[in-house]
């Protein structure tokens, strides 16, 4: 598939940093590493500079996406995960990472700590009505299947 092309504008505090890049050729999202260093005492959380901005085409948005390995490892995920970036944002990428922990965890300047993911966004349009149609689920949810 042919790639978006994704507008990316370096932030002064992001000077000598990579930017957002594969780590494989088959890799789902471009890997983001972090513009500060950051100490996270368990349960706290703080939104991670990433030292760049980004403008998304129309249609699209950029989904911000825990990496597999620091949950595993250290409990330290996207506490809003998949982070949503609009594409009308033209701030700075933050990554929200929180430490589900139970140990401090130090993030480096240049550590990666987060990947993003394209996505085509559909809008809708909502018809209000006074009815809905009947299904065999009706309104059972939340484990009503059973486990
Ligand atoms: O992980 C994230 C999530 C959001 N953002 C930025 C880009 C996004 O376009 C904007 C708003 O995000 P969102 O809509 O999720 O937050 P909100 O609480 O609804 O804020 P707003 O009222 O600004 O839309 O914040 C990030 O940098 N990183
Ligand atoms: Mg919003």
């Amino acid at each position: 598939m042919t790639p978006i092309r994704i507008a990316i504008r370096r932030l002064s505090h992001g000077d000598g940093l990579p930017l957002p890049a594969y780590a494989t050729d088959g890799a789902a999202g471009m890997d983001v590493v972090a513009a500060e260093d950051i100490a996270l005492a368990p349960g706290a959380r703080h939104a991670v500079a990433t030292g760049f901005a980004i403008a998304i085409p129309a249609g699209y948005e950029v989904q911000v996406r825990p990496r597999s390995g620091l949950a595993l490892k250290h409990g330290v995920t996207c506490l809003n995960t998949p982070g949503t970036i609009d594409s009308d944002y033209r701030g700075e990428v933050k990554v929200i990472l929180a430490n589900l922990g139970d140990a401090p965890f130090a993030i480096a300047r240049g550590d990666r700590i987060a990947q993003l993911v394209p996505a085509p966004v559909q809008h809708a349009t909502l018809d209000e009505v006074t009815a809905l149609d009947d299904t065999a689920r009706g309104a059972g949810g939340f484990g009503s299947t059973g486990r």
